[in-house]
């Protein structure tokens, strides 16, 4: 009998180990066989290796040695505020796990209401990228409308942007262009993750255009009267939607291990305007 283990051979091992066999059993299996106990083993682990790597994930893949680069604000020695650039924005909430700053005073009043005033005449039903086929679609979990600024589309998104590229430490060229929300009464945004599920079809289009999504920078363009908090359900924490403030999340990693599970609670009374900012590992184009 030959000592080089055959694709049969490799197949039926699959097999065993699918179908519940102890590796000791499958291994005696094959000594009674007529094999070479070296041999089958070396057989053994490379076939069921190569089968294990094969297989789609269901747990968040190993971190890398190298920490992957982030967004981040410059916080060493515990800052009250961080400089960015054209003004000094307040660190309200610090938190590690999942990676959420909450920032005061980014944006002034008059900032806010300028995209109010340019978003609204454009505001739609609001879409969202769609995994499943790469384009976009009405989504029912998001009771919002919204519109989305290209990139430096005006003086004060231009500003803005480059105020929060210099705040997070992060490529200009990496964002998406700003997309507004607006929520009336009883409209929400469910719980959902920002980053493009890897196991959907239609994700490898949506990666063409800048990789994956690495953090979220919502800000607060106006004061809801009642609810409409930012809502993390992992950790139970809601941000308070307060003008000119606004909520960053980063995720290392396209995996609800990162806690990044985020959503618009229902307004209850007044609305409520929003615009997001989505980072991109690369140039989003
Ligand atoms: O409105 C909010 O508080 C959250 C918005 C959001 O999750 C998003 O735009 O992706
Ligand atoms: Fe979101």
């Amino acid at each position: 009998m030959s000592q080089v283990a055959t694709p049969e051979l490799q197949q039926w091992i699959v097999e065993q180990a699918r179908a519940g066999c102890k590796p000791e059993a499958v291994l005696s299996a094959m000594i009674q066989a007529g094999w070479r106990e070296d041999v089958a083993i070396a057989a053994m682990e490379a076939t069921l290796g190569e089968h294990l790597a094969a297989l789609p994930r269901t747990t968040a893949p190993e971190a890398p040695a190298e920490p992957k680069r982030l967004p981040e604000p410059q916080m060493t020695g515990h800052p009250r505020q961080v400089d960015a650039g054209d003004r000094l924005v307040d660190i309200v909430i610090n938190m590690q796990s999942p990676r959420v700053v909450v920032f005061g005073n980014l944006l002034s009043d008059e900032e806010c209401d300028a995209l109010i005033a340019d978003a609204e005449p454009r505001l739609k039903r609001s879409l969202t990228v769609e995994t499943q086929t790469g384009g976009e679609a009405l989504n029912e979990a998001r009771t919002s409308d919204g519109m989305f600024f290209r990139r430096g589309e005006t003086p004060v998104v231009e500003r803005i942007e480059a105020r929060i590229a210099k705040l997070l430490n992060w490529p200009l060229e990496n964002g998406e262009g700003l997309q507004v929300l607006h929520y009336r009464p009883g409209a929400e945004y469910k719980p959902h993750y920002d980053y493009f599920n890897p196991t959907e079809p239609g994700t490898a289009k949506i990666l063409q255009r800048g990789g994956q999504r690495v953090g979220t920078l919502v800000m607060y363009l106006n004061d809801p009267e009642q609810g409409g908090g930012t809502t993390f359900p992992d950790v139970g924490l809601e941000v308070a939607p307060k003008r000119g403030n606004a909520v960053f999340f980063a995720y290392d990693r396209p995996h609800p291990s990162t806690k990044s599970l985020h959503g618009g609670a229902p307004v209850i009374a007044g609305e409520k305007w929003v615009a997001t900012k989505w980072l991109r590992e690369q140039e989003f184009k």
